[in-house]
């Protein structure tokens, strides 16, 4: 994002990022309670906006790990439901439909993950920058969070991660290596993961969109 504040505190409408994340799983009757996972240099103003904005299902805030994996991990230790998603604190566009779907397919299959089809052709590049394969589009998804696991297998997936010294770029590439299949529900392309800063414009205009709706 190339700020000095950190992404997910950047204000949308005078509200952190991270709040408005927090408020999609907040109004959710399907949603039991919630572990925020952070700086631990971040803990006393998350803290501060939990109780600002009325999160009452936020029932803890605890200091992350050196990587996101270690991260999740640690919020896992946390957990007292049976199953649990995993969400990026910088997705708020989030549809609550879609958390649904994607939680309700877990309990039927074992575990799930948003995602949305790619629309361009992707290729996979050499280092040097030329082309080496395109792989079938038809086979390819752009994966999202939440991402829905039995709490005890997630568990168990990030344990054998780390042992192996395997670091995924999501929690489902640490369940799929334990050969557990995984479903994909297919969100939304306004999920996003503000990551750039055109991100931001992008956020500020589904912001509004959202508030001309509800009005
Ligand atoms: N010790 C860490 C480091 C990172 N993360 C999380 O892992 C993700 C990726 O972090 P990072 O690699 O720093 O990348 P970006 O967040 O994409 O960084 P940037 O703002 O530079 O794009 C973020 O959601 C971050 O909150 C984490 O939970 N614990
Ligand atoms: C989990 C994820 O959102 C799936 O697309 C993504 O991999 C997270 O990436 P980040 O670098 O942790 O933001």
């Amino acid at each position: 994002m190339g700020t000095r504040e950190s992404k997910q505190y950047l204000l949308l409408e005078d509200k952190p990022i991270i709040m408005h994340t927090l408020e999609v799983f907040e109004r959710m009757p399907l949603v039991q309670e919630i572990v925020l996972v952070t700086g631990a240099e971040d803990i006393e103003r998350c803290t501060g906006w939990i109780a600002q904005y009325g999160l009452s299902k936020v029932v803890r805030v605890i200091p992350g790990g050196s990587e996101r994996q270690q991260s999740v991990y640690k919020g896992l230790m946390e957990i007292g439901t049976d199953w649990v998603m995993v969400h990026d604190g910088v997705r708020p566009f989030v549809e609550p439909e879609h958390v649904e779907a994607c939680f309700r397919k877990a309990q039927r299959s074992g575990a799930a993950v948003l995602a949305v089809k790619v629309k361009d052709t992707i290729k996979q590049v050499s280092e040097s920058g030329t082309i080496e394969a395109t792989p079938d589009r038809r086979s390819l998804w752009a994966i999202h969070t939440p991402q829905a696991f039995r709490l005890s297998e997630l568990k168990k997936a990030h344990e054998q991660a780390e042992a192996e010294g395997f670091i995924g770029t999501d929690d489902s590439m640490l369940v799929e290596r334990m050969g557990i299949p995984v479903a994909v529900v297919e969100g939304s392309y306004t999920n996003i993961k503000i990551t750039t800063p055109e991100d931001l414009e992008y956020a500020a205009f589904m912001l509004n969109r959202k508030g001309e709706k509800n009005t």
